[in-house]
């Protein structure tokens, strides 16, 4: 079933069309990456889907109730973990999740029990006690996405929750995303990191001004951009014989020496397979090997050729 749908949604500011009539659907279960660069509208969709902007036309619909008419229905189903920061610093970790824990309507031994578990799922039962602001960068952002799942909501929606964070806190964070998705919420993720994308999500959809320009799994949209799977071998001289051999392999589609780098690039079907067979050919011809690279598509290579730009400004 289709558990999120958004329906031509549209937003303008003046007269500028920040999301372009998106129309898109994630189904129960699932973990949805809305990649994109800065500015591309990732924020304002998920603002409108969680009702704290207003849409100007069409509608998104959650669990079958719309944001416009029944947005009530819609706030109980979703936890939002915002890009920024939404703690307070005066109070103890515990007291924040207390807090947002009260606004969903929990009370008595059930708050209780909901606030520790979301602070044990964050790691930062032990330091329930302490301010925020004697946190790191990383554990603030932790403590963030406490306050947003401690209702157990269907629906997760985090907005690029590991911007400028340190590695361990990053680990944890995409640790805890698995896990919530294991426990049954549905999760959409949005970041402009293509690794973290990649790694944690079954479905994509890439943003860019205002448009959603593709969707699918990270398979089909990476069959989308017509790349191969290649393998690059810097070999310490070349020879016609090995290289002819390697072109006749079941399962090499294409091979080319580049003679001036002294590199054979071999387009491949299934690289585990034929990688030993061609490591033999060259070892049986005496062939040096000084290192091999394995060239996989990339969502950031279908973003280049679908805009003409790169993902991320580097
Ligand atoms: N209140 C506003 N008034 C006018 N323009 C706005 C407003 N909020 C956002 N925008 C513009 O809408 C566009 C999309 O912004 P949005 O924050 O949704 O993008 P994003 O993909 O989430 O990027 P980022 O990763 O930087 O948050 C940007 O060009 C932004 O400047």
């Amino acid at each position: 079933m289709n558990f999120v749908k958004f329906r031509d949604v549209v937003k303008k500011y003046d007269t500028i069309l920040t999301v372009n009539h998106l129309n898109f659907d994630i189904a129960e279960g699932e973990v949805f990456g809305l990649l994109g660069p800065n500015g591309a509208g990732k924020s304002t969709t998920i603002e409108m889907l969680a009702g704290l902007l207003e849409i100007n036309s069409g509608d998104i619909t959650v669990d079958g109730f719309s944001i416009r008419k029944q947005p009530l229905e819609v706030k109980k189903r979703i936890g939002i973990v915002p890009q920024e920061l939404a703690i307070y610093e005066g109070l103890s970790a515990r007291d924040n999740v207390t807090f947002f824990a009260r606004l969903y309507g929990l009370s008595g031994k059930l708050l209780k029990e909901r606030v520790d578990e979301a602070l044990r799922f964050v790691g930062l039962l032990e330091r329930a006690k302490d301010l925020p602001s004697t946190f790191s960068g990383g554990m603030k952002r932790r403590l963030n996405i406490a306050c947003a799942i401690m209702h157990r909501p269907k629906l997760i929606v985090m907005d690029e929750p590991t911007v400028g964070i340190d590695p361990q806190s990053r680990n944890h964070i995409l640790e805890s995303v698995r896990e919530l998705n294991r426990l049954g919420s549905t999760i959409i993720y949005t970041s402009h990191y293509m690794e973290e994308i990649e790694a944690l999500c079954s479905r994509i959809g890439i943003m860019d001004e205002g448009k959603l320009i593709a969707i699918g799994t990270k398979e089909q949209l990476k069959k989308q951009s017509g790349q191969e799977e290649r393998l690059v071998f810097e070999v310490e001289r070349s020879n016609a014989q090995a290289l002819s051999e390697m072109t006749e392999h079941p399962a090499v589609k294409r091979c080319e020496e580049q003679a001036e780098d002294k590199t054979i690039e071999v387009v491949v079907k299934d690289s585990p397979s034929v990688l030993q067979d061609l490591l033999f050919i060259l070892q049986k011809h005496g062939i040096g090997l000084r290192k091999i690279t394995r060239v996989e598509p990339n969502l950031e290579t279908l973003f280049l050729q679908m805009t003409g730009r790169k993902l991320r400004d580097e």
